[in-house]
């Protein structure tokens, strides 16, 4: 079956969190429309650009795109951005199910709001390893006044202003934001604060006592790692980023950018009231309200708050506790394909913060991305030698004596767009290297974000991974398969691969400001393999001056 739809993408006055703002949004409305379809659909989505002065791609965050690599959407990578006024249509087959979500990839569109759920069912007559009654799609967010134009000419100012810490968190793209505050923010904003419209009206999960709830929740972040927890209730976590995990019971779920998960929640708790839904920030000093929903028990008034305090998640800094919430997170015994014992290939990858002419920036092995005018991928199929550096990028960093514990000694790196090319049907080992910040005593926390295929999660370690030992570490029995994985601070995080999806891809951090900062690489495989590329998407760089 083919699932079709028709898009336009516009700017839109929109009030996620009673605050007006300017949204890029699909089709009028926000977040954008829910697709819904079965293991084995085709679907098509009509892009049509209507902003009137910017281009625009959108990128389906877990789809692998088999065979179908020029519709990952994923600007100067697989396609050109889209123009005004013109549109291209991305064809792909939603291969497996599960919980996905899409978002715009190209400057920092998704940051201003470009995105939206993509959930895929499994065929008719097939079932899933669990049941329930009803079900709840949530997409989660952080919201910035300042608009993404501002937050981008701060990113890329000398000196550097930050975007900061956001102003709310949005649960299904509602957030509500202290109006008395509004007047003591510092310039530019729209003032217009209205707690009572329907925009920013907290989303409610109506259920009926002793039913059984699958949430499935994805996160769309700019920047914030979230915990998600639902005021007295246990949840079940069973699929993380469209792969089924082993059942694990739990109070709450921490979340990073470009990951999901589906749990089971019974309503068995008293049923004459409501209760919280909330989000909060891990892993950075939170300077942001919680993000707050309605558990509503019919039929109690569904818009009645509860008297009680929203329920606390961790500590934002306890990295224990997150650790050990991702080490339970293992593959469903007897469901997915089992992980190859041996690799290939190994390719670690230093996290680093930087300055490049005294501009901050974020290198991996010290080259920070600067995407290129023409799409890699085109790129390579057409042998444009001219449009990227061709050299090999860095294997592993150096000097290996690097302290990933201070800052830089040197801090200056430089900027790069050369690629991994990968041996088609290679087994590929990265090992994400964490390290200190420019600020003594600081690291951040990075969720990495694979196009056009899932891994296996190997292992978390913390300190500099150490390749005579630390492959011992390895899961090979059980490990998760996802597209997004944690680095932890001062940590590392081993992942596992087979390059066998023929196009160019893109591997980076899910921390939009990160990612314009220059945190990613570019993997290719198997380019002689591809067909004719859809000319709509070629209409930038080099391949332009072969349009009709
Ligand atoms: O990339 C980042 O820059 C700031 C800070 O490190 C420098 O101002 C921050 O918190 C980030 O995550």
């Amino acid at each position: 079956r083919t699932r079709h739809y028709k898009w336009q993408v516009n700017y839109l006055f929109w009030s996620p969190d009673c605050v007006e703002s300017v949204l890029v949004a699909i089709n009028g409305g926000f977040p954008g429309p829910t697709i819904r379809a079965e293991a084995g659909d085709t679907i098509v989505v009509e892009l049509e650009n209507k902003l009137p002065t910017e281009g625009v791609v959108i990128h389906w965050h877990g789809i692998r795109q088999r065979g179908t690599p020029w519709a990952d959407g994923t600007a100067s990578v697989t396609q050109c951005a889209i123009n005004p006024d013109e549109t291209y249509v991305y064809k792909f087959l939603a291969d497996k199910p599960g919980t996905y979500f899409y978002h715009g990839h190209y400057g920092m569109q998704r940051s201003a709001g470009l995105y939206g759920l993509l959930i895929v069912d499994v065929a008719k007559g097939e079932k899933e390893p669990f049941s329930y009654d009803g079900e709840f799609d949530i997409i989660l967010s952080d919201w910035w006044h300042k608009n993404i134009y501002e937050q981008m000419t701060g990113l890329y100012s000398k000196p550097f202003r930050w975007i900061g810490e956001p102003q709310s968190l949005l649960i299904a793209g509602r957030g509500q934001y202290n109006c008395s505050l509004v007047s003591a923010e510092a310039g530019g904003i729209n003032a217009n604060c209205n707690k009572t419209n329907q925009q920013c009206a907290p989303f409610v999960l109506s259920v009926e006592s002793g039913k059984t709830y699958r949430l499935r929740i994805a996160s769309a972040t700019a920047l914030s790692s979230l915990n998600f927890i639902i005021e007295g209730h246990k949840l079940l976590l069973v699929e993380a980023g469209g792969n089924y995990i082993e059942p694990l019971e739990v109070e709450n779920v921490d979340i990073y950018s470009g990951q999901t998960y589906s749990f089971l929640v019974k309503a068995d708790q008293d049923p004459s009231k409501n209760y919280w839904v909330a989000v909060n920030v891990r892993g950075r000093r939170p300077n942001t309200p919680p993000g707050l929903a309605i558990f509503n028990y019919i039929p109690t008034r569904p818009t009645s708050r509860p008297s009680t305090a929203p329920p606390a998640s961790p500590a934002w800094n306890d990295f224990a506790y997150s650790k050990a919430f991702a080490n339970k997170i293992v593959a469903r015994d007897g469901f997915g394909p089992r992980v190859p014992l041996k690799s290939d290939r190994a390719i670690v990858l230093l996290n680093t913060q930087n300055y490049i002419d005294g501009y901050i920036k974020w290198a991996i092995n010290n080259v920070s991305l600067v995407l290129p005018a023409t799409p890699y991928m085109a790129s390579l199929k057409y042998k444009l030698s001219n449009a990227f550096d061709h050299r090999a990028a860095p294997e592993t960093y150096s000097p290996n004596s690097y302290d990933i514990m201070r800052p830089p000694s040197n801090p200056n790196a430089a900027t790069g767009n050369s690629i991994y090319s990968l041996d088609f049907n290679a087994t590929v080992d990265l090992v994400l290297q964490n390290a200190n910040i420019l600020m003594p005593n600081s690291s951040d926390i990075h969720p990495w974000h694979l196009h056009g295929h899932d891994f296996w999660v190997l292992a978390y370690g913390n300190g500099a991974f150490n390749p005579s030992e630390d492959f011992r570490k390895f899961n090979l029995r059980n490990p998760a398969l996802q597209n997004t994985v944690v680095l932890f601070p001062y940590g590392w995080t081993a992942i596992r691969f087979v390059a066998d999806n023929a196009g160019a891809w893109a591997f980076h951090c899910h921390i939009e400001p990160h990612l314009h900062m220059g945190m990613g690489v570019v993997f290719a495989e198997g380019i002689e393999k591809l067909g004719k590329f859809p000319i709509s998407g070629l209409g930038c760089g080099e391949t332009k001056r072969w349009l009709p």
